[in-house]
């Protein structure tokens, strides 16, 4: 199958009125649905494309696949593909939604032979609703508790065959019971510059928007390696140009409204600039620990940690290292900031997650 079989539907969905300007709605409706359609990740796809093979051929539920890695790689995007791809329907709750065994317990037993479960953010699931989740993924099988106390019993509940597909940003966090039932792990990377623009070629193509080479080429250079942010972006040089060009996008116009949202010729956007400057500015480019990394910029530090470390350390500007955060050469030279003439004295560990 092309990668533009199913434009006209995208199309439709992208011009229906309820679409409107609605960023969630033209987000759903870029979304591929189909493998095939699905730009890089070469390995993960060829893997997966794989294991959907073979379930089919065994007339067969594949095996638990859990996904890692950043927000925006597209995890929530390959769920709904090892649906459409198994011809399974598709049932979507997230972790911090279940916080009782029950919640989990009243969707386990209502999946249908073969349905594909998709549990985003699965490290953030409670307890009690994790440890129902190990029965059912190697038994399909759920024990339901009647009565409190000593006087309780658990009741023996046979479910459908099902599998479960677990997103997460943090594989880390997972427990190891947890993470040994999946038959198949991907590891979501970030993208490389060529694959955005393949991104990027292909939504500006379903939002009738005329993008040159060398304007998708500077927005896929700042997009983050993340699919989710070059779209976005796509959508904010294309409402500059409609202000203030008459739609028509050139290379100069893209860095033009890309500098207005203050996302930087590396891509790095407000947040990541501010976990750079204070690192630098406050604390002479560490070592720092996490959470006063946090406070000092004003966030969780699970935002710090989720959203701005992993493109700062995989650009080389930051490193993890057992004493703290510390900043590289780079990110002095990024800022445009003198480092202490003793901030690269001391040996730098190897990246470690702390
Ligand atoms: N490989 C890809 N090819 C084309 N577009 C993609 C690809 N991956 C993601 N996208 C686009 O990026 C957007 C975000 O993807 P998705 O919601 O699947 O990410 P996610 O990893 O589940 O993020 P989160 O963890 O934040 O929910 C989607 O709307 C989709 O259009």
């Amino acid at each position: 199958m092309s990668d533009w079989d199913d434009l006209g539907d995208l199309e439709r969905e992208l011009v229906a009125p309820e679409a409107g300007g609605d960023e969630q709605q033209i987000e759903a409706a870029l979304r591929p649905k189909r493998l095939a359609e699905f730009i890089g990740q070469g390995r993960v796809r060829e893997q997966l494309s794989l294991v959907l093979e073979s379930a089919l051929r065994r007339q067969r539920p594949p095996d638990h696949v859990l996904m890692s890695g950043s927000p925006g790689l597209g995890k929530t995007t390959l769920a709904m593909i090892i649906a459409a791809e198994l011809g399974a329907p598709l049932r979507i709750t997230s972790g911090p939604a279940l916080e009782r065994a029950g919640d989990l317990a009243a969707i386990l037993s209502t999946l249908a032979e073969g349905e594909v479960l998709f549990i985003d953010e699965i490290h953030r699931m409670a307890r009690p609703a994790e440890e129902m989740l190990y029965l059912a993924m190697e038994d399909f099988r759920v024990d339901i508790v009647v009565g409190k106390g000593p006087g309780a019993t658990a009741i023996p509940l046979d479910i459908a065959t099902f599998t479960l597909v677990g997103a997460t940003t943090r594989a880390g966090l997972l427990p190891a019971p947890l993470r040994d039932r999946f038959g198949f792990t991907a590891h979501m990377d970030f993208y490389e510059v060529p694959e955005l623009e393949q991104v990027l070629a292909r939504s500006s193509r379903l939002l009738g928007v005329h993008l040159p080479d060398d304007a998708a080429h500077e927005i896929a250079r700042r997009s983050r390696g993340t699919p989710r942010i070059a779209n976005r972006l796509l959508r904010r040089v294309r409402d500059f140009a409609e202000v203030r060009a008459d739609g028509v996008i050139t290379r100069d116009l893209a860095a033009a409204a890309l500098n207005l949202y203050e996302v930087d010729a590396w891509g790095l956007d407000r947040l990541d600039r501010a976990v750079l400057g204070v690192l630098l500015r406050k604390f002479g480019g560490g070592p720092v620990g996490l959470s006063t990394l946090a406070v000092a910029v004003g966030e969780e530090p699970e935002t710090v940690e989720v959203v701005a470390e992993p493109f700062l350390v995989r650009q080389g500007l930051l490193a993890r290292t057992p004493r703290g955060r510390v900043a590289t050469a780079a990110a002095w030279t990024h800022l445009g900031l003198t480092p202490p003439p003793d901030a690269f004295g001391a040996p730098l560990f190897g990246p470690a997650d702390l």
